[in-house]
């Protein structure tokens, strides 16, 4: 559809039409990508079509990889021990050699989760369109970017020619109002949306999040947030850039400088949504008394408030749904309408590109402070680069952790995808800040309950799930 020339315009369609090179008659577009992020799982195919291809990379320096998926996070003096991680690590290492693309390898400080590092670097920018071959790449839409998830052939495409063709979407606006209490975090926020609108509730829409609440969070609460768009079937997320996303950037190491820089927060201002741009779908949601949010299920959607009780079947209407309930229910090993607070775990994760952050480890560390992990507990931290370890460390943070008697980890996705060696052992109930809770996430038979990092803290330190608003002073 062709918009009229003045007429007020949403920031999707900003950030999609300065990008498009060419719309084709069937409804498709060839998108110009401005930078690309690797990482060792998702890419081995696209460097085998490369080569088969006898293909060049169109412009190597848009390209930025590092290994995060299947590494283990700990003893990275030695090799790596599992075959598969090994060989899909070496060759994130020598194909992108082979192309001249740089590399963050597993001995570099900066070395973390690709989510993580992109922003953590400057590489991620307003504007731009970012493309990962990885389903939470909206969370670099926190600052203003066109941010997708593709998939190993289209990486490939991306290298070679430095675009892609994709459908634009529909636009979603979700403004969050109102005053979140005390504890109440990204996290809690965007389970409840999760929750409101299901797992399939943003499909064929990127979401715009607005509104005072998005506006007073910083950049790690805004990636949060955005990093879980796709756990609602959004296509990207985003958040227009402001003074708060520039202040992060400045500086950045991949970020512009000196008059690169001013030009270009001065092309940044322009991009926020125009008064009166309409939107096909505009939600609210109220925040004022959100409680602490949980998943009691094997979906992002089936999230709770923690004072709540697990559904009972029984009391469904829409039989389909009960019966996917009892399904989730079965598999979690859960009795139906029982309390949340007070189940019974046996680990806790913090850690992941949701919530694997200096300011999330910052807000656990407040909970385990002076606490000890309980004792049927195991516990881990997993910073989400070798960044936030180490400014975790040099705040003291690695030290309250340990001395609760948490595990304290080099970076990685880690337990958060059990692709390497962290993960649940079949029956083993994880307090998880990470993103996905489906069956086998955390580990074959694993059970995952997806919360925020203080809530995690607060579960390791209690032995079952608690709330945090309640856990007084230690
Ligand atoms: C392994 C990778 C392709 C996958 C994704 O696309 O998201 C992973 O990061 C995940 O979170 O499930
Ligand atoms: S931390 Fe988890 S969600 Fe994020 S990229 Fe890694 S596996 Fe995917």
């Amino acid at each position: 559809m062709t918009k009229n020339i003045g007429a007020p315009r949403t920031l999707y369609d900003k950030l999609w039409s300065s990008h498009v090179v060419r719309d084709y008659d069937d409804g498709t577009s060839l998108i110009y990508v401005d930078r690309h992020l690797l990482h060792e799982v998702t890419t081995p195919q696209s460097f085998v079509a490369l080569d088969q291809g006898k293909r060049t990379i169109h412009r190597p320096a848009s390209n930025l990889a590092v290994p995060d998926h299947a590494v283990p996070t700990e003893h990275r003096d030695q090799p790596i021990a599992d075959p598969l991680a090994r060989a899909q690590t070496e060759r994130l290492t020598s194909n992108t050699s082979r192309y001249g693309l740089e590399l963050i390898d597993l001995h570099d400080p900066r070395q973390g989760i690709v989510h993580i590092v992109g922003p953590e670097q400057g590489f991620t920018l307003p504007g731009i369109f970012l493309a990962c071959g990885d389903s939470h790449t909206a969370t670099h839409g926190a600052f203003g970017t066109l941010a997708v998830g593709i998939g190993a052939s289209e990486c490939a495409i991306v290298m070679a020619t430095q675009c892609i063709r994709q459908v634009r979407s529909k636009t979603m606006r979700i403004d969050i109002t109102g005053t979140p209490s005390e504890f109440i975090c990204a996290k809690d926020i965007a389970l409840a949306i999760i929750a409101r609108i299901g797992a399939n509730g943003a499909s064929g829409h990127a979401v715009e999040y607005a509104g005072p609440v998005v506006e007073a969070m910083d950049m790690a609460a805004r990636m949060t947030l955005c990093n879980m768009s796709i756990e609602c079937g959004a296509r990207a997320g985003f958040i227009a850039p402001d003074e708060t996303t520039f202040a992060y950037l400045e500086g950045r190491p991949m970020a512009p400088k000196g008059e690169n820089w001013k030009a270009a927060v001065a092309y940044w201002r322009t991009l926020a949504s125009d008064p009166g741009a309409v939107y096909d779908r505009v939600e609210t949601i109220d925040v004022s008394d959100l409680a602490p949010t949980i998943t009691w299920g094997t979906s992002p959607e089936e999230a709770l408030p923690v004072t709540a009780r697990a559904p009972d079947p029984a009391l469904e209407h829409n039989p389909a749904r009960g019966a996917r309930q009892q399904r989730a229910l079965n598999y979690m090993g859960l009795t139906p309408d029982t309390a949340l607070i007070g189940i019974r775990i046996d680990r806790a994760f913090i850690g992941s590109c949701t919530n694997g952050r200096i300011e999330d480890l910052r807000a656990a560390a407040a909970i385990a402070r002076g606490r000890t992990v309980a004792a049927h507990v195991r516990a881990m931290v997993v910073p989400g680069s070798g960044l936030v370890k180490r400014q975790a460390e040099a705040e003291g943070l690695a030290d309250i952790f340990r001395s609760a008697g948490f595990e304290w980890r080099d970076a990685g996705c880690s337990m958060c995808v059990a692709m390497n060696s962290d993960r649940l052992a079949p029956g083993e109930r994880c307090a998880s800040t990470s993103n996905r809770n489906f069956e086998g996430r955390q580990g074959p038979g694993g059970r995952t309950h997806l919360m925020s990092p203080a809530m995690v803290a607060a579960a390791a330190v209690s032995g079952c799930i608690v709330d945090v608003r309640t856990m007084g002073s230690a």
